[in-house]
């Protein structure tokens, strides 16, 4: 634990709130390649880019939402787009979930969605959130979290959601949920994929903390399943659903929707309150000003 919370003081303070150690900074553009065989699906929205292998089976949905793939709106509705299409798709058996922005899987939820604007805003793009998770925790194809980046808060969320999770062997990158170091809360259902993936006492530590995992610790805890270099992730990911491949689809679905029904029972009751707590939480005036203060900072801060 004291190890975990030293390298966690490596992060930027300013006030309450903590960044993730920096030195990259991103390009705002990207550029989309499309396959001409046969055999591959390719599609790609501003944000999202799909390569499906219709040979294999597996799909590869890329995030390409520069600099940090922020989960705005825009990008939440089009990943939700893309993993419906895909989940209908009887040729897509399983997907790959991964970032085309060096050093960053997703900074994780995009916080001028939640500054600044009117309740209106808040609770539609509350529900995409909610909307995002329900779908990828009880999505029926196998998922995989090729975690080539930092992944905190949101971003470990949606990493959390897949069935393994392989990471990056990169000391500088970090992953966990980190809600309370901006002096957010983690709402329950976060803290039940948490408790979920990494059992009730470790969640208990990482979520009072807002810890921030490297790789190898995450490994430790069970919070990501393996590490490797980070020109393997995308290799060992297709490596490692070809042996959820090789097991029965409807057996391993159910077995999937068994162990995850209670979680996603207890969202699906208690949505509407939720949405409505989320709303009024992020209009405080002193949640907006702390989320006014750390935007400028890491609009300021510069490596
Ligand atoms: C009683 C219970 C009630 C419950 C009610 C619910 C309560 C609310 C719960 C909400 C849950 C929240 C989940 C979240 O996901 S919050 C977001 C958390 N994310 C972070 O803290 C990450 C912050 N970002 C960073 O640490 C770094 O940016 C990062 C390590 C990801 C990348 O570093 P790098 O040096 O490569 O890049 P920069 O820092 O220079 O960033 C580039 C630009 O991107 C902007 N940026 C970064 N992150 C975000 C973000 N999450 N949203 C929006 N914008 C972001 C950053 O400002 C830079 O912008 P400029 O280029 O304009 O300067």
């Amino acid at each position: 634990m004291a190890a975990v919370l030293r390298r966690g003081a490596k992060f930027i303070s300013f006030g309450s709130s903590q960044l993730l150690p920096g030195g990259c900074k991103h390009g705002r553009t990207s550029t989309l390649s499309f396959f001409s065989s046969s055999n591959r699906n390719s599609s790609s929205s501003s944000k999202i880019k799909v390569d499906l292998d219709g040979s294999t089976g597996i799909a590869v949905v890329k995030f390409q939402s520069p600099p940090v793939n922020s989960m705005s709106l825009d990008f939440l509705t089009e990943l939700s787009i893309s993993l419906e299409k895909l989940e209908l798709d009887k040729s897509c058996r399983g997907v790959i979930l991964t970032s085309g922005q060096p050093k960053i899987f997703s900074a994780g939820l995009d916080i001028l969605d939640m500054y600044g604007k009117n309740p209106e805003h808040y609770a539609e793009f509350w529900k995409s959130v909610q909307d995002i998770w329900l779908k990828l925790y009880s999505y029926s194809k196998i998922t995989i979290a090729g975690i080539n980046g930092s992944c905190p808060a949101g971003g470990c969320l949606m990493a959390m959601t897949c069935d393994y999770r392989i990471m990056a062997d990169d000391p500088r990158y970090r992953i966990g949920l980190n809600e309370t170091q901006l002096g957010i809360v983690a709402p329950f259902w976060f803290m039940d994929t948490i408790v979920n993936t990494v059992g009730h006492r470790t969640a208990e530590l990482s979520l009072q903390f807002g810890l921030m995992y490297s790789p190898s610790d995450a490994l430790k805890i069970g919070l990501v399943d393996q590490v490797v270099p980070e020109e393997k992730v995308l290799s060992t990911a297709t490596e490692t659903m070809t042996q959820f491949m090789a097991i029965p689809d409807h057996a391993r679905e159910i077995s999937k929707s068994m162990l995850r029904k209670p979680t996603v029972d207890r969202l699906l009751a208690f949505r509407d309150a939720d949405t409505k707590n989320f709303v009024s939480f992020i209009s405080k005036d002193s949640i907006q000003k702390s989320l006014g203060m750390y935007l400028t900072m890491l609009k300021q801060r510069k490596v």
